[in-house]
């Protein structure tokens, strides 16, 4: 087994993470593209840590713009075995309220224009993604955010839209009232889907910033307003993650929900006919089972 290596995918409002020891940012090249930035990298109470700002640094990329695919195979390859994704997100329920943090566990796609996989034609592929969170690392999350005086939500649907626009009103009100969803982002699409194909461990904290456009004493999304609550909530997100490496130790056991064996068995192309450069890209995100 790996020693455990904690990766935080920061969002919006969360461009980096203090207290690390041997902190370095650290270039990774990808063959899937340039990652959003370089990767911030030491350790914290001796477990391995890495950050990544999903937009880099300054909020260079939209949420359609961002290279998924770059950011998980880099992160795969520096040696992360769980990855931690910190999202602002608006709110469908009176109860998740602007501050509090939603452990999502489910997601609506409704993105439209990403690259959404590392197999492709050459080297067909089929993984689950039925429950497409990790248990074990979300109540990490949950525990270490309750620790924090964080008031999480455990459990919640996220749905993700294209963007970069915020919905409509007849959107929000579908989504809220006929689909379930609890709070709506931009960018958990594809990088859960991406996260279980390249066996990490995935847990999604949600930190909400406003109540979309659907409340009827809230009214539309205001930009302004999501700023003011992303520093606050940026924060909390910090004092969350400090919290983690003692939770998930430096040692780590296999993941008892099979995130690290998602791979097995998936693979359909004959190895005869498979595409050579396709298998070499894929050396980290699979490497495992080819
Ligand atoms: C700041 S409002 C919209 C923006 O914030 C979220 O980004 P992230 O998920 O990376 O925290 C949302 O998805 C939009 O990209
Ligand atoms: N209301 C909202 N819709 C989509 N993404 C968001 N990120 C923060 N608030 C959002």
């Amino acid at each position: 087994m790996p020693d455990t290596m904690i990766a935080v995918i920061g969002g919006s409002g969360l461009y980096d993470i203090d207290g690390l020891e041997g902190a370095k940012w650290q270039e990774v090249a990808s063959p899937f593209g340039t990652p959003s930035d370089a990767i911030l990298t030491g350790t914290l109470e001796g477990v391995k840590m890495a950050f990544l700002p999903r937009h880099g640094r300054g909020h260079v990329h939209t949420p359609s713009s961002v290279p998924y695919r770059a950011n998980i195979d880099a992160l795969k390859r520096l040696g992360a075995t769980d990855v931690i994704s910190v999202s602002a997100c608006g709110s469908f329920r009176e109860q998740m309220a602007p501050g509090d943090f939603v452990l999502v566990d489910q997601f609506i796609d409704r993105t439209v224009a990403r690259e959404n996989s590392f197999f492709g034609p050459g080297c067909v592929a089929h993984v689950s993604v039925a429950h497409p969170t990790c248990p074990r690392l979300g109540a990490a999350c949950r525990t270490a955010a309750r620790a924090a005086g964080i008031t999480m939500h455990d459990g919640g649907t996220y749905l993700a839209m294209e963007g970069p626009q915020f919905s409509t009103l007849a959107e929000s009100r579908i989504y809220r009232e006929h689909w379930g969803a609890d709070v709506i982002g931009m960018t958990n699409m594809p990088e859960a889907r991406l996260a279980r194909e390249a066996e990490l461990c995935y847990a999604s904290v949600a930190m909400v910033t406003d109540y979309d456009s659907w409340h009827p004493q809230h009214g539309e999304v205001d930009v302004a307003e999501i700023i003011r609550t992303l520093m606050g909530n940026a924060d909390k997100g910090r004092d969350m993650v400090r919290r983690l490496p003692a939770l998930l130790g430096a040692a780590r056991m296999p993941c008892p929900h099979g995130c690290d064996r998602a791979l097995n068995n998936a693979i359909l192309t004959d190895p005869s006919v498979r595409d050579p450069d396709l298998v070499e890209r894929l050396a980290a995100v699979a490497g495992r089972v080819l």
